[in-house]
């Protein structure tokens, strides 16, 4: 469904990604491990369209989106959800979620949403900024299936979050593979949250992807190596 060819990309004359290959399958979600600085965030941006690649190609459904922008690849049904998460501080959350939206054509939210993330509804009123980081996690992750996509880029959504909250984000990213029917590609350190989730995992090494399994195929112990220094 999202196929990945030789992809490089450099900031510069500085070459990070070297020569990324990568298929995702329909409703599958694969993890990319990998510890700070190996590239993971570099090839996320590259996949939404925010980092050009200097060369290799990435394909959606068949169509050459290589060259497309940000806003193409929205509207073919990617959708990217930060490290960091990067909601609208001063917006509340239903105008977080609304500006989601913006890329389907829709006008109302989908009520699945505030199914998947009852906190959300909750709170839809606040302002996204004095919400605690697990919830805007979940923010960002509900803003981003507001365009309905048909692929979820998911950049270290445990990143700072307590490990309860980890827990619960595992049991809801499962939710939304079933009941959407879409595909999940999330970036992670935490192995035991990735284990929960992923059906295949890779592991990214200074820019390279250098090992893959999946299922029962999966070395925790070989994977932990490329996570702790
Ligand atoms: N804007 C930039 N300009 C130059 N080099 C950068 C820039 N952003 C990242 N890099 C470098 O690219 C490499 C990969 O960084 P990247 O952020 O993609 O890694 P990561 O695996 O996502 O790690 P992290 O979890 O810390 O974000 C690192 O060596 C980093 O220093």
């Amino acid at each position: 469904m999202l196929n990945v060819r030789d992809l490089h990309v450099s900031y510069g004359m500085s070459e990070v990604i070297h020569g990324v290959s990568l298929d995702v399958g329909s409703n599958e979600t694969v993890a990319i491990m990998g510890r700070n600085g190996m590239g993971k965030t570099t090839l996320f941006k590259s996949l939404i369209g925010m980092l050009p690649s200097s060369s290799g190609g990435i394909t959606f459904h068949g169509e050459d989106l290589t060259k497309a922008q940000p806003y193409q690849r929205v509207s073919s049904g990617i959708a990217y959800v930060p490290q960091g998460r990067m909601v609208f501080p001063t917006l509340t959350v239903e105008e977080n979620i609304m500006a989601g939206l913006e890329a389907s054509g829709r006008k109302k939210v989908p009520e699945d949403i505030y199914e998947l993330f009852p906190v959300l509804l909750e709170m839809r009123h606040r302002k996204a900024g004095n919400l605690s980081g697990g919830q805007q996690q979940q923010l960002a992750i509900g803003r981003a299936l507001a365009a309905n996509p048909k692929v979820l880029l998911l950049d270290e959504p445990t990143e700072g979050i307590q490990p309860s909250i980890i827990k619960q984000l595992a049991t809801t990213l499962n939710e939304i593979k079933v009941k959407r029917k879409i595909s999940i590609v999330v970036s992670e350190q935490v192995l035991s949250f990735a284990l929960n989730v992923a059906d295949r995992m890779l592991v990214m090494d200074k820019g390279k992807i250098v090992h893959e399994a999946a299922g029962d195929q999966i070395d925790k112990a070989y994977i932990s190596r490329f996570l702790s220094v």
